[in-house]
């Protein structure tokens, strides 16, 4: 299996996954299972965000990038490392780079639960109040999203001979973030430094990304030939890969596939294109240890033994968010 070369994500059905029918299930699983010990990305549809709520997502985020840059620097949290709120045009670079990435972002984070014992943990969010609506269909898609998350790492956790359930109480009410990107548009390409990119190579930090908008052309993931492969994802599909925290977790079985976002050619580089990555974070204080079953004598163990908040401190140092 670890030795197929895909031109193409698998496509899945996560209504497969949802079915009380065993035999679906369990295709699911392995159909997953096997995308993530290869290449990290596949394409899922029935995820639960309907047409109508991705429509009023885009035009919400649409309208707020259409505002001056003196507003939204309104709503930047450089106090809380950007994890909330506006984060400006090239201030984010990948790890290893000092050149910024040619994008802005808005960050939406766990919304605060007065019931709930860890709500004290995360910061509040913002909240533009030039687009009155967009809180509304942020936190919408931020549910929908982090319930269809909750049902991946179900399938990912039967794969990997662990309990259905071993990731309810530990990715529930996580430290996630929806991000909504804006490559924006370049006027003059000769006033760019020579190497910028939309998002330079890179993994997610997070345990998987379910990732909006990869229909727009752009999104390259890295097969281990090094031959970079471009997504093309269908308009009712989302992209959904492993992160970071699930390749340490998993002693590097599951995939963190590095993965970028090219330039337009120049002609079309005074273009947008938007995307709306949601990351699915557990809560801070998870042990991503490697899992023991997945460390033997062909597989020694990789990381050092960490939580998912110190991983997450680290990591926003690396990329320039944290100072
Ligand atoms: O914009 C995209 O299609 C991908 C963005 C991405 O990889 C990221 O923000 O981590
Ligand atoms: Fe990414």
């Amino acid at each position: 299996m670890s030795d197929i070369l895909y031109n193409d994500i698998p496509s899945l059905d996560l209504n497969d996954f949802r079915s009380n029918d065993p035999e679906r299930k369990a295709e699911f699983v392995k159909a997953l299972g096997d995308a993530y010990q290869n290449i990290g990305f596949v394409a899922v549809k029935n995820h639960g965000l309907s047409d109508e709520l991705q429509e009023k997502l885009y035009n919400n985020v649409k309208e707020f990038f259409r505002l001056d840059d003196e507003v939204k620097k309104k709503y930047e949290r450089p106090d809380i490392a950007g994890q909330r709120g506006y984060n400006g045009k090239m201030k984010e670079h990948a790890k290893g780079r000092n050149v910024g990435d040619l994008k802005e972002f808005y960050h939406v984070g766990q919304p605060n639960d007065s019931s709930h014992p860890l709500t004290d943990e995360y910061p509040d969010n913002v909240w533009p109040e030039e687009v009155p609506e967009f809180k509304d269909a942020c936190l919408h898609a931020f549910k929908t999203l982090e319930q269809a998350g909750l049902d991946m790492l179900s399938a990912i956790a039967i794969h990997l001979g662990l309990p259905e359930n071993y990731f309810q109480n530990k990715a529930s009410y996580g430290n996630s973030i929806l991000r909504a990107i804006h490559y924006y548009p370049i006027t003059n390409p000769d006033e760019v430094p020579d190497d910028a990119v939309r998002a330079a190579e890179h993994g997610d930090i997070n345990l998987i990304t379910l990732l909006m908008g990869a229909s727009a052309d752009g999104l390259q993931v890295l097969r281990k030939d090094g031959k970079w492969i471009p997504i093309t994802a269908l308009p009712d599909q989302i992209i959904v890969n492993v992160g970071d925290m699930l390749a340490r977790l998993t002693n590097d079985k599951l995939k963190s596939t590095i993965h970028r976002v090219v330039n337009p050619p120049k002609e079309k580089m005074n273009t947008s294109r938007y995307s709306i990555p949601f990351f699915m974070h557990p809560r801070s204080e998870m042990d991503l240890t490697c899992l023991e079953s997945c460390i033997d004598e062909e597989n020694p163990k990789q990381y050092e033994d960490m939580t998912a908040g110190e991983f997450l401190d680290q990591r926003l140092a690396e990329i320039g968010l944290k100072k």
